[in-house]
């Protein structure tokens, strides 16, 4: 199996390094892996220009899965739009054809104290979000900032984005979600704004119709206000979650501290042919970058993703699960899930020690 390792900006790089250990005591045990890394974000702007140089789209494309950290931060906030490190994460998705997120949220039992809600509200907490990633107001067009003339007389500057699905767009999606709840507890939960969006209307209908494939699941609907509502007053309601681009990006960082941590949720981007892109859902974490604080288990996760999705090697991506488990009920913690009595570690120890519980 070959991997595309892309750090990226800020913590990506801390985070990454650790991962990238977990794969490679794997390999040490004898997986057969092959890793390979290139730069991405403003690390690719640095070294080509490009937030996706040509080389690392080449590299991405003929490798069996990606493994990404994070991009953006503050240095880059100057440049155009087209070399802003987010555009060559948007375009590397949308070019592999990545239009399946799934962002799990669940809490490990001794994370309770950790999370933002209490133990009660959360505890066996299990959610899956799908998040479509390659539609919306991400990539609709027409989309820009241009002066026009203003109702009040003269002329301003207006900016314009535009929300778009297709129904094709949506029918995959609600596939993959339909699919996925089968597997879990047979309860979806499509999420949009059909009360105000004709791009919402649309994506329930799809849903409805899709759901005649699968009568075994529950299918229900939800404004994206309500959810985010509902998301903090009651989460266990929630099996799997079924929303666009946009209302995923924001619900799942919601969700995040239900878990305990942002640091804690990893993603798998998937194609069709479950060709993947595994990344914590957070950023690049400016504000504690290049300091060995970052919590690296979310991109430790993500890794266990990469064997259940692409490689579809199980009880690997278990044994990854399983010594995250570990080091947590050891009580190790980085500063974002530390909670008194426990012990605080940096992001390399909570590498090895990962390493050292597989
Ligand atoms: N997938 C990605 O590459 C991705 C995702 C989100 C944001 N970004 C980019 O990252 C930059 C910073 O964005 P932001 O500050 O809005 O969001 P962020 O997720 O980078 O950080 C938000 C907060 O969470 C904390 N945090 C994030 N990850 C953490 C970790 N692993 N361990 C401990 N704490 C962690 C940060 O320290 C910060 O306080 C921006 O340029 C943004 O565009 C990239
Ligand atoms: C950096 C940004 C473009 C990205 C997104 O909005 O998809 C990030 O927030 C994420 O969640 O992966
Ligand atoms: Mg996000």
């Amino acid at each position: 199996m070959k991997i595309a390792v892309l750090p990226g900006d800020g913590i990506g790089p801390e985070i990454v390094a650790q991962a990238v250990k977990v794969l490679e005591a794997l390999r040490a045990d004898g997986a057969k892996l092959e890793m390979e890394t290139a730069p991405i974000g403003g690390a690719g702007y640095d070294a080509a220009g490009d937030p996706l140089p040509e080389a690392t789209l080449t590299l991405a494309r003929e490798a069996d899965a990606v493994l990404l950290g994070a991009v953006g931060g503050p240095q880059y906030d100057t440049l155009d739009r087209p070399l802003r490190p987010e555009r060559g994460l948007l375009r590397i998705r949308k070019e592999l054809n990545l239009f399946a997120n799934l962002r799990p949220a669940l809490l490990y039992p001794e994370l309770a104290g950790a999370s933002s809600l209490k133990p009660e509200v959360v505890s066996g907490l299990d959610i899956m979000i799908v998040r479509e990633l390659t539609g919306d107001v991400y990539f609709g067009q027409p989309r820009g900032i241009e002066v026009r003339p203003s109702p009040t007389g003269g002329s301003e500057r207006v900016g314009f984005n535009t929300m778009l699905y297709s129904e094709s767009e949506v029918r995959r999606v609600a596939h993959v979600a339909f699919g996925i709840a089968m597997k879990r507890g047979r309860k979806l939960c499509s999420v949009e704004k059909a009360n105000v969006l004709e791009c919402s209307e649309l994506w329930k209908e799809v849903m409805i119709e899709v759901s005649k494939d699968y009568p075994e699941v529950e299918l229900s609907h939800m404004y994206v206000d309500n959810a985010a509502m509902q998301l903090i007053r009651a989460p266990k309601q929630f099996d799997t979650i079924v929303t666009g681009n946009i209302f995923g990006d924001i619900l799942s960082d919601a969700a995040s501290m239900l878990s305990g941590s942002i640091g804690m949720l990893p993603s798998a981007s998937l194609d069709a042919h479950d060709k993947g892109m595994y990344e914590p859902i957070h950023g690049s974490a400016p504000d504690i970058a290049g300091r060995n604080l970052a919590n690296p288990l979310a991109t430790i996760l993500s890794a266990a993703m990469m064997y259940r999705y692409t490689f579809a090697d199980l009880a690997t991506a278990d044994r990854i699960e399983n010594a995250v488990k570990k080091v947590i009920a050891q009580g190790l913690r980085t500063g974002d899930i530390w909670t008194e009595g426990t012990r605080k570690v940096s992001c390399s120890e909570m590498g090895d020690a990962v390493v050292a519980a597989l």
